[in-house]
């Protein structure tokens, strides 16, 4: 893309600069004229979109070389990488039409599956199996392994029927024998035990609580940032006031091995290929069909080898290899189809881009005349392309005609390209940066490293940990209605995501006709004013108006401040770079809020408040309360040399090697911190929680508890008290609890319990199963 970029005339670069939605189209045709006449652009195109230079294409000479080393890794008994070769191996292997391709493919799933049942992955083992019965519905193998992955769950019953059709199927003698050895063992068995019937395991579905919401939103218009949505009625906190699919989603580079790239939840060991490229993996077929389409029917043949069983084994196999699938909705298009057969584009664009081609590809598949000039209307989405930065604007340029081209291969004549075509697909790109959202997960990891993503908890209550909340980004998504929400750094929507779903729930009472806002990002307490703003512009490009960014708020003042140099005043020194944006709130402060806010805010700027003047001259470094001066350039040299042991404390957590000198130093530098900083500076706190963790890790449970609840004190002054960063705090607070027997565990569980519900509802315990255990614990 350099080369391109670097190849633009001047002259036609600085008309992009200077383009605006009116003169689009000609700077689109004149691109597009110039790359029509550089080779290097054919090229490109070509490399990206030509199926003969498919590097993510099927390669049965790969497949059959990655079955080898799991094969060579399986006779060593290293069976996690032969798990991953046998994987490689089906990722590479091309599906045909055929038997005997489909046999090869049969056998890589019946090799995983052996390798799973030895790493005791029993419904993984079966899963696979089944797989490769739908392919190969008289393969003895597969059927022999399935019964052995039965007994092994205790699932008598169905080993049983699956040995008697292995037997059935089975053509060499000595097979036969050691089939039937194998019954005669079970069979004996069943006869002194109560056979136990196991429910069938089916492919991975998450289940939800069906949950939907209660009332029917508005889309109004509201000064300064368009169209927004309000209630009808008022709505009380944690009520879930919106649900809805994606129009178009698609999975983050960085999660492309760990996360399925239809539905985005993990990836179990027996991940599903794509059938007709090499890069996505999905976590069950169901969500490969959604993303790629059918895989294969089962030959006749095949059928009437099952046929001659007898009726109620046949009548068995047929629910084993039935491809319920088929049946399945899937929807008007596809999602991966069109970017299929291994070519290079959707893996090496940058994700924006192919999600524009998931849309287009949308569009194209409902409009069969391919003439996407009504396009960015029909799609209703704001955009920002007029306050879009030059490179941006360059960019969308370039990476609208060469997705284009790329489309082209798949869709053909079809898709005309000129000015006004790619005119739509820079509004396009610039929809997408506005619109989309990222789909999170939540994700639990103690300071031992341990994760709860399987909902289980491997370690034992004496462990001591606590327990880090961390928000894992793992896709980009266009949601039709959620695009409608307005953002505010105060939101009251809390934003999350089951699956491909969106859920918006109310994090407070909203009284009819209010905006629903939720937070883009950015919020109070997280940033000061100044960032959060300056976050907003670069990567939505819109200057913010909600109230917390023009309304006086605590956070926003005291985050970042100093401590004023007279020990006993609670007032806030700021830096100029905080204290113009603060400036600009508190000039357009009433004179009867000043009265009436005698609170924390009027306690840590009373000067400030009590000016009667209306240009306000408080200056950086003078207290806000008191006007005492502080010299801010050697209160921050010494502040800066505190941080340096805060982050040597944080390198040995991460490590895991803590020694007595780096929590001493630490505490020292924390002693400095606190003469130096406001005491609600958010350094401090995080500086105790370091220490908390610190404490932690070394067995020091109850200065442990201290240290986080000092940090939580802080913490509750710069967020809500009823924050979902509270909760967060309060899980590592509780566990310490918990390993110390403190009867307080119980109220921090509680409060944790309640701030879930509140942002999740329903479905706290799904989106976070560590809440599970805590509860069990007390
Ligand atoms: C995802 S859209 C929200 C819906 C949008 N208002 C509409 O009419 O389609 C995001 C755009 O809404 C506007 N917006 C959202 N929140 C805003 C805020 N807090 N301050 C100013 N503008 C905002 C900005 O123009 C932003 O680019």
């Amino acid at each position: 893309m350099d080369t391109l970029k670097g190849a633009i005339p001047e002259k036609l670069k600085q008309a992009i600069r200077d383009s605006t939605v009116n003169t689009l189209q000609d700077t689109c045709s004149s691109l597009h004229h110039f790359f029509l006449h550089f080779d290097p652009f054919h090229q490109t195109v070509t490399q990206l979109a030509d199926p003969s230079y498919a590097l993510c294409g099927k390669s049965k000479e790969a497949a059959l070389k990655y079955k080898q080393l799991g094969n060579q890794c399986f006779s060593n008994a290293d069976y996690a990488n032969a798990l991953d070769y046998y994987t490689q191996a089906l990722q590479k292997a091309p599906f045909e039409v055929g038997e005997i391709e489909n046999n090869f493919i049969a056998t890589l799933y019946i090799n995983r599956a052996t390798v799973l049942h030895k790493m005791n992955l029993l419904v993984e083992c079966l899963r696979d199996c089944d797989r490769a019965l739908q392919i190969c519905p008289s393969y003895s193998k597969a059927w022999y392994r399935r019964g052995k992955a039965n007994i092994a769950f205790g699932n008598n019953r169905d080993a049983i029927c699956d040995l008697n059709i292995a037997k059935s199927v089975e053509s060499s003698t000595g097979g036969k024998r050691q089939i039937e050895c194998e019954l005669k063992i079970i069979l004996d068995q069943s006869k002194s035990t109560d056979i136990v019937v196991q429910p069938r395991q089916k492919e991975n579905s998450l289940s939800t609580t069906g949950e939907m919401p209660q009332i029917k939103l508005q889309s109004v218009s509201v000064p300064d940032k368009g169209r927004g949505m309000v209630p009808p009625s008022d709505v009380s906190p944690g009520s879930l006031v919106h649900a809805e699919e994606p129009y178009a989603m698609v999975i983050l580079k960085q999660c492309r091995e760990t996360h399925c790239h239809y539905c985005l939840n993990d990836l179990p060991a027996d991940r599903v290929p794509c059938i007709s490229c090499s890069i996505p993996l999905y976590c069950s077929h169901q969500c490969q069909i959604k993303a790629g389409g059918q895989m294969f029917m089962i030959s006749t043949e095949d059928n009437y080898i099952l046929k001659n069983l007898p009726n109620d084994l046949a009548e068995y196999a047929a629910e084993v290899i039935q491809y319920n699938d088929c049946e399945q909705k899937i929807g008007n298009v596809t999602e991966h189809k069109h970017e299929c057969q291994g070519v290079h584009w959707p893996a090496v664009l940058p994700s924006d881009i192919v999600l524009a081609g998931r849309l287009l590809a949308k569009f194209l598949s409902k409009n069969s005349s391919g003439d996407i000039t009504s396009f960015v209307e029909k799609l209703e989405l704001s955009h920002c392309y007029e306050h879009m930065p030059f490179e941006s604007k360059l960019d969308s340029h370039i990476y609208a005609i060469v997705l284009l081209y790329c489309l082209k291969h798949s869709y053909g004549a079809m898709l005309a390209i000129n000015g006004i075509s790619i005119l739509q697909v820079v509004i396009l790109i610039s929809q997408i940066k506005v619109n989309c959202m990222t789909v999170v997960r939540l994700k639990s990891i103690d300071a031992h490293g341990l994760s709860d993503q399987s909902g289980g908890f491997p370690f034992h209550s004496s462990v001591h940990l606590t327990s880090n909340v961390e928000q894992v980004r793992v896709g980009k998504a266009i949601y039709k209605v959620g695009s409608l929400f307005n953002h505010s750094c105060q939101p009251n929507v809390h934003a999350y995501f089951l699956s491909r779903t969106l859920y918006l729930r109310t994090t407070q009472a909203v009284a009819a006709g209010c905006q629903l806002e939720l937070s883009y990002g950015p919020q109070v307490g997280l940033w000061d004013c100044k960032d959060r703003q300056s976050f907003l512009k670069d990567e939505y490009a819109f200057h913010c108006q909600c109230t917390g960014c023009s309304e006086v708020n605590l956070s926003d003042i005291v985050l970042n401040a100093f401590h004023c140099v007279n020990p006993n005043c609670s007032g806030a020194v700021l830096e100029s770079r905080v204290l113009e944006c603060e400036k600009q709130k508190i000039k357009h402060l009433a004179v009867a809020d000043k009265v009436i806010k005698n609170d924390d805010i009027y306690e840590v700027c009373l000067h400030a408040f009590n000016q009667n003047d209306a240009s306000i001259h408080i200056q950086p470094g003078f207290c806000l309360k008191c006007s005492s001066y502080r010299d801010l350039e050697s209160s921050r040299a010494t502040v800066d040399k505190a941080l340096i042991c805060i982050k040597r404390l944080q390198d040995a957590i991460l490590s895991k090697e803590i020694s007595n000198t780096s929590i001493s130093d630490a505490l020292r530098s924390l002693h400095l911190l606190r003469s130096n900083l406001h005491a609600c500076n958010k350094v401090i706190a995080e500086a105790e929680d370091n220490l908390a963790q610190a404490f932690c890790l070394v067995g020091e449970l109850q200065l442990s508890a201290d240290h986080c609840k000092a940090s939580i004190q802080i913490l509750e002054k710069i967020y809500d008290p009823d924050d979902i960063v509270i909760a967060y705090e309060l899980v590592k607070l509780s566990s310490v609890q918990l390993s110390l027997g403190d009867n307080s565990a119980v109220n921090s569980i509680g409060r944790i319990g309640a701030i879930f519900s509140r942002y999740y509802g329903l479905h706290a315990d799904l989106v976070f199963p560590y809440l599970q255990y805590l509860r069990r614990e007390i």
